[in-house]
């Protein structure tokens, strides 16, 4: 049995409380380090989905001013919103208004408003060019922007750094699974990482349970990286007991939760946790999820270490794309142009 089954064995999945991983030793190449760090990250994928981590190398200064950025922007008359409504737009870029999507089957839509877009280069940082971008498939489809200064270029900047970040933790999920550090690498090079920013109104006083900030549902690519609003609890976990653990902003730190494009690929090794999200505070609450996917021609094949005669394969095999945009559709409930 691999070591990664051994694991899933002994694995303890009534979590009370998320980890948090300091990423300060992820450039240190020594080979100890790095399976140090991918048996925190081992542990926290099997057991809980969920992890905070800190050092994370996403500037304060990046942050603020895409909070900035979004806060300006959602202030806007609604109508000015609704010209970029994601109905009008290519695959689900744009704005989606409050009550526009439903995470949860269940509930009758999000209390929230957003607004999504993906990879593009930014102009004074143009990154690395990608030879592959007419690839995507299915979720092909160029950004939208709003006519507000300084939007774009912050959201931007918080993208690509988080991207960064995102293609920092590959190697580390890699060693996590046994595999070779590179396993992934050819399969992230076109970065199919979809941001949104979002806006949670404040909910008090009764509140109809079908209708929260955002209902129980569970990510569709393999990580989600999220900012979250300091001060303002919102966001909980679901663990195998059946009972919501809060995981509150702490400051410093971001939350890192597994989506579901991992967990087929590892065949449920890696768990995709069920959250949801409701603000009660009173005051307004903005987060930012960065859902990063392999490029969307992969196919999410499992991975042999997840596989053994007691654990057969459970998933049928698609492409990262037309899953992606299978679950998008199912979200907002219709079919995109
Ligand atoms: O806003 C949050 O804290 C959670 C957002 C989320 O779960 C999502 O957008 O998938
Ligand atoms: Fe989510």
């Amino acid at each position: 049995m691999s070591a990664v089954l051994k694991a899933v064995q002994n694995s303890n999945t009534a979590f009370s409380q998320i980890p948090i991983i300091d990423l300060k030793n992820i450039s240190d190449p020594h080979p100890d380090v790095q399976q140090a760090l991918a048996k925190q990250i081992r542990d926290a994928c099997i057991n809980v989905g969920f992890f905070y981590v800190k050092n994370h190398g996403i500037s304060e200064q990046v942050i603020a001013f895409a909070l900035e950025s979004m806060t300006t922007y959602f202030a806007l008359p609604l109508e000015e919103k609704m010209e970029l409504d994601h109905t009008k737009t290519q695959n689900f870029k744009g704005y989606n208004a409050i009550l526009s999507s439903n995470n949860d089957p269940n509930g009758s839509g999000d209390m929230h408003e957003g607004f999504e877009f993906g990879w593009e280069v930014l102009d004074d940082a143009p990154g690395v060019p990608d030879a592959r971008r007419s690839d995507d498939g299915a979720m092909t489809g160029a950004n939208v922007w709003p006519d507000v200064p300084g939007f774009r270029e912050s959201l931007l900047r918080y993208y690509h750094a988080a991207v960064c970040l995102g293609k920092n933790l590959f190697p580390l999920f890699a060693r996590a699974l046994d595999l070779s550090p590179d396993f992934f690498d050819d399969k992230t090079r076109n970065s199919a990482a979809l941001m949104r920013v979002l806006h949670y109104p404040p909910q008090t006083g009764p509140v109809d349970e079908r209708v929260i900030g955002i209902g129980a549902h569970t990510d569709f690519e393999c990580f989600t990286i999220l900012w979250q609003q300091f001060g303002i609890q919102a966001l909980q976990v679901l663990n195998t007991r059946g009972e919501w653990i809060d995981a509150p902003p702490i400051p410093g730190t971001l939350v890192i939760n597994l989506g579901d494009q991992f967990a087929r690929w590892t065949n449920d090794v890696f768990k995709s946790t069920v959250h949801r999200a409701a603000n009660r505070s009173g005051a307004r609450r903005y987060s930012i999820p960065l859902f990063f996917g392999t490029d969307y021609n992969v196919l999410l094949e499992p991975i042999a270490s997840c596989v053994s005669a007691e654990r057969p394969p459970r998933y049928e095999v698609v492409t990262a794309g037309d899953y992606v945009k299978r679950r998008l559709e199912a979200t907002y409930g219709y079919q995109s142009p």
